[in-house]
Formats: C-alpha cells, sequence, structure tokens
C-alpha cells in the first residue's frame, strides 16, 4: 500500500507579504468524526451526522465501517445518515479491514470488534501506519480476554480475535486518548464496570459523546469508568470545527506580519486547547467567545477565534501539557523560530509514533529551512528570533509536516517548496483554497 506523499506533489509558498487576512470556518474534527461514525455504527437506530469531515482519514472510517455491516448515506456537504449493527453486530469481512493512514482508526475500532465472541478480523494500513505500534491496545484488549497477533508483536498488519471480555482496570502508561477510548468502547461490553486511568489528562472526545449516547461513564480527575450498555441513544452528532487544523492558521497569523484572521465554529474544548495557551504564553493574542453549539451537540464547546501578528517569546511546554497540544507541537517548533529566546518541548516522545517520527522529520525539515533547533530524546530545543530563511521540506508523507512546510514558506524570507504537499489530504483537503481565501485581497 502507498504513503500519501511519497514521491508526490511538490508546491511551492513564498512569502505573504501583507499578510493573511479574512475569515475562514475551519474543516471539521477529524477525532470527533472518526467517533460519529463508529458510534453510529454501533446504534441499531439510524444517526445524523452533520459536518462530517471529508478527509482521507475519515473515509477510510466511513469506508471500514460499511464494511462491517453499517449503511452509509452520503447526503452531500458533510451530511450522513448511518445505520448501524448494533452493539453486537459487525460481521466479519474475507480479506483485511484497511485503515488507511489513520491510527485513530486502528486503535478505536478494535475496541469494539474485540468484544465479538467467535469472530476475527486482520487490521492493515499504508506503510505509515505499519511503523505505528498497536501493542498498547493489545496490551489491554489480552488482558480483557480478547487474542491479538501482530507483526513483531508490535505493529500491524495484525489479527484481532473477539472473547466475551472481562472488566479491568486499566492504568495507562502513557497519556493517549485513542488507548484510553479503545479501552473504554471494550468496556462498554464487559459485565463489571471496567475503569481506566490516564497518566495526564488527554482529549476526551470519547467521554462526552458515550455520555451523550446514554453510556454510563462517570469522570473524576484522570479516571474514567464505563458501565455495560446494550445499545446506544444517539441521533444525531453536529462535528465542531478542528482545533488542529485551525493551529496552521493561528501560527500563520501571530508570525506572518501585517496578519489578521478570524476562525469561526472552532472546537475549544479544554483538552484540545494547549497550543492555544502555549501559543498565548509565547505572546500571541487570541481573541475567543464561548458559543453555543447549535441544536445537536455532542457536548462539545465551540468558539470564534481572532488572532493579529504579534511580538513573541520563547516558552517551555512541559510534560503534563503535552497530551493537550499533541498534534499541534511541530507548530510550536515554528512559532519557536520567530520567538526571542529558547523554546523547548519536553516529555514528547509520543512524537515519534505519529504518521513520521515528528521529533526528527520537524528537526530536520525545519533546520532546512535555516532553523537553529536541535532534537532531544523526548521532544526539541528552538533557539529563535532569526525567522527562517527558507528552502525545500519533506512531508515524509505527513499531513501535519505537509502544512508545516507551508505556513513556514509564508513566514520565511525566501519561500519554501514543500515535497508531498498532497498528504494534506489526509486531514484538511481544502488547506490549499482556504490559504488562497486569505491570500486574497
Ligand atoms: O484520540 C484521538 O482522536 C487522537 C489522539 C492522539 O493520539 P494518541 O492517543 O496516540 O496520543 C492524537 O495524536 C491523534 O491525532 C488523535
Ligand atoms: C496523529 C494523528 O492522527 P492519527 O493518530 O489518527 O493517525 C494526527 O492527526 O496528527
Amino acid at each position: 500500500m502507498s504513503m500519501p506523499g511519497e514521491g508526490g506533489e511538490t508546491v511551492r509558498f513564498d512569502p505573504a507579504d501583507g499578510g493573511l487576512r479574512g475569515t475562514l470556518r475551519v474543516p471539521p474534527d477529524k477525532s470527533i468524526s472518526h467517533r460519529s461514525a463508529i458510534f453510529a455504527a454501533m446504534a441499531q437506530e439510524p444517526v445524523r451526522v452533520r459536518n462530517y469531515l471529508d478527509a482521507a482519514d475519515t473515509n477510510s472510517t466511513l469506508a471500514a465501517v460499511e464494511r462491517i455491516g453499517a449503511r452509509v448515506e452520503r447526503h452531500g456537504g458533510g451530511e450522513l445518515t448511518v445505520t448501524g449493527v448494533g452493539l453486537r453486530g459487525p460481521r466479519e469481512i474475507d480479506g483485511v479491514l484497511d485503515v488507511g493512514n489513520a491510527g485513530t482508526l486502528m486503535r478505536l475500532l478494535p475496541g469494539w470488534l474485540a468484544a465479538q465472541p467467535g469472530r476475527r478480523w486482520t487490521f492493515d494500513g499504508d506503510s505509515s501506519i505499519r511503523r505505528r505500534p498497536v501493542d498498547r491496545i493489545a496490551g489491554p484488549l489480552r488482558q480483557m480476554g480478547a487474542a491479538i497477533e501482530a507483526s513483531d508483536e508490535r505493529f500491524p498488519p495484525f489479527t484481532l480475535h473477539g472473547a466475551e471480555l472481562r472488566a479491568i482496570e486499566y492504568a495507562m502508561p502513557v497519556a493517549s486518548a485513542q488507548v484510553k477510548s479503545c479501552v473504554l468502547i471494550a468496556g462498554m461490553s464487559t459485565a463489571a464496570p471496567t475503569t481506566v486511568i490516564e497518566p495526564a489528562p488527554s482529549r476526551d472526545h470519547t467521554e462526552r459523546m458515550l455520555a451523550a449516547a446514554g453510556v454510563p461513564i462517570e469522570r473524576a480527575a484522570t479516571t474514567v469508568t464505563v458501565g455495560r450498555v446494550d445499545e446506544l441513544e444517539l441521533e444525531a452528532i453536529d462535528v465542531p470545527g478542528d482545533l488542529s487544523s485551525a493551529a496552521f492558521w493561528v501560527a500563520a497569523a501571530v508570525i506572518v506580519p501585517g496578519s489578521r484572521v478570524v476562525l469561526e465554529n472552532v472546537n475549544v474544548n479544554w483538552t484540545r486547547t494547549g497550543f492555544l495557551r502555549i501559543a498565548e504564553r509565547m505572546g500571541a493574542i487570541v481573541d475567543g467567545e464561548l458559543e453555543a453549539h447549535g441544536a445537536f451537540t455532542p457536548g462539545e464547546p465551540v468558539s470564534t477565534l481572532e488572532i493579529a501578528d504579534g511580538p513573541l517569546i520563547g516558552t517551555t511546554v512541559e510534560p503534563e501539557e503535552v497530551p493537550l497540544a499533541i498534534d499541534e507541537l511541530p507548530l510550536v517548533a515554528l512559532l519557536g523560530c520567530f520567538a526571542d529566546g529558547e523554546t523547548v518541548v519536553r516529555g514528547a516522545q509520543e512524537l515519534k509514533v505519529k504518521e513520521s517520527d515528528r521529533i526528527a522529520t520537524v528537526v530536520d525539515g525545519l533546520r532546512g529551512l535555516g532553523a537553529d533547533i536541535e532534537a532531544t530524546d523526548d521532544g526539541f530545543v528552538v533557539r529563535g528570533g532569526g525567522g527562517l530563511r527558507g528552502g525545500r521540506i519533506s512531508s515524509h508523507g505527513d499531513h501535519r509536516l505537509a502544512m508545516l512546510g507551508a505556513i513556514a514558506g509564508l513566514a520565511s524570507r525566501e519561500g519554501v517548496e514543500v515535497e508531498g504537499m498532497e498528504a494534506a489530504a489526509v486531514s484538511y483537503p481544502g488547506f490549499a483554497a482556504d490559504l488562497a481565501r486569505l491570500l486574497a485581497r
């Protein structure tokens, strides 16, 4: 299977003289879209999903739930009706379940399928997914009674044998919303309540959506307990805009002189907004009013954000902040190049097992554009203030690297060529069109 970005399209991003200006509605949230499709597939009654993300990762999820028996009607404009198979109804398939490039799909869906006694599925994906560990979900699922065979014990492809699961109390070794979600989903089928303890808070979209679906779920600090259910009661889900996509424009507005950008309908769930807090600490001014979210909310707050350019100072991102800003840490490195003093990220080893090794690809990529940046075992150190010269950067097939390169180009002195720009379509297919809108004056 091929990897997006390998040997693909090279696109040049010139300095955005005069700044980025305008108002955007950022694309639907990827994490919440994945969950809406998977939870709707578990329901028995049809579920209306509004504003579903039309991107490679979330389309992999729709294809996967269809293969195991759910019906997906696509009404256009991000509107779907998903008719599920019920919690106990996913069917076996011939061949593999292809998760494409989507780590979230690969780690959430097994939580459900592990609870189907006597049935089995084989999961596989692209060359990037084959480097992403599944032992982190195989461990707790085995403790619950499922069997999993993986290549080298750790990586896809892997085969999952469902079982009558037993409840566990699972203390997670790493803060991962994907692992937490997997165990909670499996825990909906155990006779006694299942508990997950996180080392630090991570995104809580699963907890919010399951609570909205009538699942007994209790949270106290970093402990989450889920009770058994026979059915999910979800009528409709309205997916808010993605903070992780919005973050590219927040970063661009802050570092490209003369910018003023307004971002509408952004999910500002506290477990996702770590990047905004870090950027504000560095001196960025992000104004946002909390707003109600419309008729069918999965319990997620949204806001309109207003960002303008301004001077930055370096900061240190501590380990407990990492899960709250995990996908935006590459952008912290970029801001660091434009900030006075040192910007340090610590406790972010998890970056090594994303779509690319994001410590190596960010550090090598930005250094190639003129940054003074060094990798550490668990993050990076940037000595900023000099901005970026420009040059060439590879996405390594990683959507967030591709878009990082683009924003770096806009803020650079000489422009940046991004190799493998098409990888952006994994989470943000409209990235180029939105950029063109912010450049049109
Ligand atoms: O649960 C989710 O939707 C996600 C959790 C995070 O991964 P980890 O759980 O591996 O930290 C994040 O990096 C990923 O983009 C999406
Ligand atoms: C890490 C990411 O996603 P996933 O784990 O779902 O592939 C991401 O979107 O940055």
